[in-house]
């Protein structure tokens, strides 16, 4: 069982999701399907050999475009899913979706715990629009208790691709690994020109700093980045520039 495993102290021990199915004891598969996908396995049922699945990933665009296009203006919300609900990261992460929620702006997020749910929390107690793009993790509770909008997907990628899609800026709390993939996806795209430019914020100055000068210090000076766009990536500690640097992009706002 990985440190995840939330249900110990179930009677059938951990709860596996799939898609609609869930599954307990030795129905568990040894493997997921996304790890299969990546692991090039052989032992596979016709469902999971990989031209299939190219249906099953077009299925969750489609979704997602579909339960999306209607949002209206809307930001990011990124940051780590360990993040207790008494840390200061926590009340901040909260207080964003309260902004947002105010000014009329969805807020978008992993729909899991920690700075997604304080997140999440915010937006839906202050009247908000609040949307969870859960991902299908073994072992995860499922959408967080205040998403009002929420999808599922198995693939990471498809969930990346709506989080940029449908966000007009993004506003990355402390996290780790998830936290900068999702922050990296969106320097890349703007970087490469594939998104049009959006607003950055990096919220917990003491938490970024070092990051931050590591690329505009060493990487930038061998060359492998352009110079990091003040206009593009802010770090403040102050919760209300960050949401407003956040929607400057959005007209109404
Ligand atoms: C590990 C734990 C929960 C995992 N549940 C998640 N549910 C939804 N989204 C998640 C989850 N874990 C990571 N993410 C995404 O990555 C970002 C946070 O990752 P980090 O590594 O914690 O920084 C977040 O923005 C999500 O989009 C604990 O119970």
């Amino acid at each position: 069982m990985t440190e995840n495993t939330p249900q110990n102290n179930e009677p059938l021990g951990a709860t596996y999701q799939r898609g609609p199915a869930i599954m307990r004891g030795s129905m568990i598969p040894s493997a997921s399907s996304t790890a299969n996908l990546l692991g090039g396995d052989d032992h596979q049922d016709w469902r999971d050999i990989d031209p299939w699945r190219v249906l099953r990933i077009q299925s969750e665009f489609v979704e997602g475009f579909d339960e999306l296009a209607d949002l209206g203006p809307a930001v990011g919300v990124f940051g780590s899913a360990r993040a207790s609900s008494d840390s200061d990261d926590y009340h901040a992460a909260e207080r964003m979706g309260q902004l947002l929620a105010q000014r009329h702006v969805a807020v978008i997020t992993g729909g899991g715990p920690g700075i997604m749910e304080a997140a999440n929390k915010g937006a839906a107690l202050a009247g908000g629009k609040s949307v969870g793009l859960g991902i299908e993790l073994p072992f995860e509770q499922g959408l967080n208790a205040y998403v009002t909008l929420g999808l599922s997907f198995r693939y990471f990628f498809v969930r990346k691709t709506m989080f940029t899609k449908y966000s007009s800026g993004i506003i990355v709390c402390p996290g780790g690994f998830g936290t900068f993939d999702e922050l990296f996806e969106v320097l890349t795209l703007v970087q490469t020109h594939k998104m049009t430019s959006m607003p950055v914020v990096l919220y917990g100055k003491n938490y970024w700093r070092g990051l931050f000068d590591w690329l505009d210090g060493p990487v930038r000076k061998r060359g492998m980045i352009s110079r990091i766009d003040p206009h593009l990536v802010l770090l403040t500690d102050d919760i209300e520039e960050a949401v407003h640097v956040a929607t400057s992009t959005i007209p109404s706002v």
